[in-house]
This record gives C-alpha cells, structure tokens and sequence, in this order.
C-alpha cells in the first residue's frame, strides 16, 4: 500500500485518526512525509426526498391525479395539493382561470425529476433538488500520508525513537531529569486555524461611532415611532396636502389613523393663510382626514418637531438615528428601508454659519476631510442645502439635506429661537467607508463578508 490513510494507519498505531494527522503536518514540516488531504463531496436523498423518488414529485402526482381541467376548490382536496399547486405553476403545467385548473403542458419529465431517481454528482438537476431541501450534500475529508525520499533515508540510517516530550510534568523539572528528555520544538510557521469571535454586525458598529461622535458633540438622543401620522410626517413639517412626495408611488401609508394633537388647528392655519406669521400659506382648504392618516416614516424629521414641541423653550441639541421607509425600487443604491441620521440644534443665536460647522465637524469626526454645501430646497427650511463630502475615485457624493426650521415649522409650537436641522443618509457612510458598490449588503446576512469584516477599533466590541 503506497498511500494509506490516516484511518488505518491510526489503526496499525493504535490511535486517533486526529493524532495521526497531528504528528503528519510534523513530519511534512521536516520533509519526511507528504500528506495529501482529500475531500469527498456525496450527496443524499433527504427524508422527502426518498419519499418523492419513490413516489414522484408532489407536482407530478397532482398532475395525474386529474384529467385535463379541475376546480381548484377539487384539486385542493388533493393531500399533494398544498406543494404541489405552487409547482405546477412554476414549472408551467398549468393555468388558472377563473377558479379552473386547466393542463397546458404535457408536463416532459425534467431533470430533477431525473437526478431524484438517479443521484449523482454533477448530475442536471442536482441544484433544483438541493435548493428543495430533497437531497443534502455531505462532505467528507480524508488524508493520505506517504513517506518521502528523505524520510525513507532517515529510516535507513536509524531513527531516534526516543519519545519526545511535548509538556514538562513538574517532576521532571524538580529531578532534573528533563535534561535527558527529548524536548519536542515548537512549530512556529504552522498558521493556526482562524477562530471568528463573535462581534457586532460591521454596519452596527458604525452606526455606534456615529452615536458616540454625536454624544461627545454633546447631543441628546431622541427616540420615537416607526409608525407616524401624516400630521407629524408632513404637515408639520409645512409640506403641502398634494406635494408629491405624499402620493401612493413614494409613501407606505398605513391602513391607520392617528388624532392630531392639540393645537393642530395652528398647524392648519399656518398652510390655509399662515396663521398668525409673516407667511401666507399655501392656500386651499387644509383636510383634517389626510393629516389623520397614517404612515411608515418617509424620513425621522417628523420627530425632531415632536421634540421641538415638548422642548420649546430651553435650548437644544438633539439627534436620532433610525430607520426610514420609501417606496423606491431595490437597486445597488437604493432600498425601500435605510437608516437616516437626524439632528437638530436649538439656541439664541445660532446661524446658517454653526450649521455648516456642526455637520462639518461630525463629518471630519467620521474620517472625512472635504465637506462642502450645494443650495437645495426642503419645505421646511431656508435657506436649505445638501452636505458633500469628497471620495477619493467617486468625487463629491451628497449625503442628505439640512437647513434652518422655517417660521411656519416652528411658530405653531411657540419655539422661540431658531432652528438648525439636518437628516443625513447613514447607509450612504457605510457605503464610503466600507468601500461597498452595493447597499445591500449592509441588508443580507452574508456570514463570510461580516466575519472578514474588521472590528472598528473606536467602538468597544
Ligand atoms: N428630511 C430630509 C432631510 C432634511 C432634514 C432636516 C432638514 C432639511 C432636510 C430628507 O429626508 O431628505
């Protein structure tokens, strides 16, 4: 025999087969033997499975448990319906059309049906029966150790078959008789097998500096629900009754309503003719059931009012970060749920000036040195911009907007300083300093891309 493996030779030695393989990758080191590893892929019906190959497909059998048409309320019946239906469907078999069943296929064997009579690697159809869970892949490893020129040498010449001692028993060291032992030598080069620690989701941690950078700015958190009425949404926000971002095509709106608060009529003022500020309004009749209506937050600056309104007097610094929803079609970088970072300041006198240098703080506090604003337009603020920050290979990438609260935000609520708010993209960061091309990755559990993902330092784990 040229190439036992090791499970025999564990055998011969009266050992493990874990053993064996230990004192191998030794002897490989010093070149006096060759150790192959050999992984054997097999694959076996599940349980399901062996009950579908003897039996056939829950699909197939529906098929022919009928002639050319069926109600769907008969083949229902059927114990095989339940599986089965959904099949039919996929694989084109038939049609339904008005509550009947109807063949439009004379349904070819395929080749799952093929691979499940007759499993073998590589066979078509093997991946449609894996993804069924019909048959599961096992893999087995095994190793072959053969002795090498050298090795055979060496034997020739005589071995030193004295035992190599791998740990010192402190009787050994007492007696002095570890002087004699043959001391077996570490290995150093050897790289040991890498162990995943259990650590926080890569996008978590960021979302953990960012937290942490805001409080050491000396923000508050605020918090508030996923669920908002369109009143807090948008029309506190002054976005008018039929602004577009409040049709069907952008918003979830919410089988739901929610009562307006009190003083909700200052609110209604404001957009009728507004109220009693400086402002004229949008004009129109302003509908109390809209503002009922409920909806899964387009952005989080509905809560920066509500804190607004339970905050008017002492001045604040606020922020918020949670998730939004928009009805956007998933794409690299867009997905109908992300996360948004909302801040708001409230003193006596700050300026368009300390807005600038609150957002470029936090941004150079998150590793980005180029900031820079564009002119944008909100409902709710004036003047409004959009911060960017430079990428070295994108150029300048916006990251969501901010401005000063207007008179028809604040007045309703009796705030008496101005406003500075913002509500940046969070994902769109991960996006940059991940170095991602795709948003949702942040989304999917992809257990290799998170263990490889570095720990961020600045974050205890
Ligand atoms: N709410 C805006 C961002 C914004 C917040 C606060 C002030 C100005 C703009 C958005 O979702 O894009």
């Amino acid at each position: 025999m040229d190439r036992p493996n090791v499970v025999y030779l564990a055998r011969i030695m009266d050992t493990t087969p874990e053993a064996v393989v230990q004192h191998a990758v030794l002897l490989e080191s010093k070149k006096l033997c060759d150790l192959q590893k050999k992984v054997t892929v097999e694959y076996r019906l599940t349980r399901e499975g062996e009950k579908y190959a003897s039996e056939g497909l829950p699909e197939r059998v529906l098929f022919e448990s009928f002639e050319n048409a069926i109600p769907m309320k008969e083949l229902q019946k059927h114990p095989s319906s339940k599986l089965g239906i959904g099949w039919l469907r996929k694989k084109g078999w038939i049609a339904i059309r008005e509550g009947i069943v109807e063949k439009i296929s004379d349904a070819p064997i395929g080749d799952d049906e093929k691979a499940l009579k007759d499993l073998k690697p590589g066979v078509p159809g093997l991946d449609e029966l894996l993804k069924r869970k019909l048959v599961e892949e096992t893999e087995t490893t095994d190793y072959f150790v053969s002795i090498t020129t050298e090795g055979e040498v060496l034997v020739e010449t005589g071995l030193d078959l004295r035992m190599e001692a791998g740990t010192l028993t402190s009787e050994q060291i007492r007696t002095g008789e570890w002087e004699n032992l043959k001391l077996r030598r570490y290995n150093v080069t050897t790289p040991p097998k890498r162990i995943y620690a259990g650590k926080k989701h890569p996008y978590q941690q960021l979302i953990d500096e960012m937290r942490s950078v805001l409080l050491e700015m000396g923000f508050t958190e605020m918090y508030g629900e996923i669920v908002q009425s369109s009143f807090w949404n948008f029309d506190a926000l002054f976005q008018p009754q039929d602004h577009p971002a409040r049709e069907m095509q952008d918003t979830f709106f919410l089988d739901m309503e929610e009562k307006l608060p009190e003083n909700y009529e200052a609110v209604r003022d404001i957009h009728e003719f507004g109220g009693d500020t400086s402002s004229v309004g949008w004009g129109g009749k302003w509908k109390e059931e809209k503002a009922r209506q409920c909806v899964l937050r387009t952005h989080t600056t509905g809560l920066s009012i509500q804190y607004l309104k339970d905050h008017p007097d002492e001045p604040a610094k606020a922020f918020c970060i949670g998730r939004v929803y928009r009805r956007e079609a998933i794409d690299p970088t867009h997905t109908p749920e992300f996360e948004q970072l909302e801040g708001i300041v409230m003193d006596r006198d700050v300026s368009f000036r300390h807005l600038m240098g609150f957002l470029k703080e936090f941004y150079h506090r998150m590793g980005f040195e180029n900031v820079r604003f564009r002119p944008a337009y909100f409902p709710y603020t004036e003047p409004s911009v959009e911060p960017e920050v430079y990428v070295e290979g994108l150029g300048w990438v916006e990251l969501g907007g901010a401005g000063i609260f207007r008179e028809e935000v604040t007045a309703p609520w009796g705030v008496k300083y101005p406003v500075l708010a913002w509500g940046l993209g969070v994902s769109r960061v991960a996006m940059l300093k991940m170095g991602l091309k795709d948003l949702r990755q942040l989304y999917k559990s992809d257990v290799d891309w998170i263990r490889n993902s570095p720990v961020n330092r600045k974050e205890e784990i």
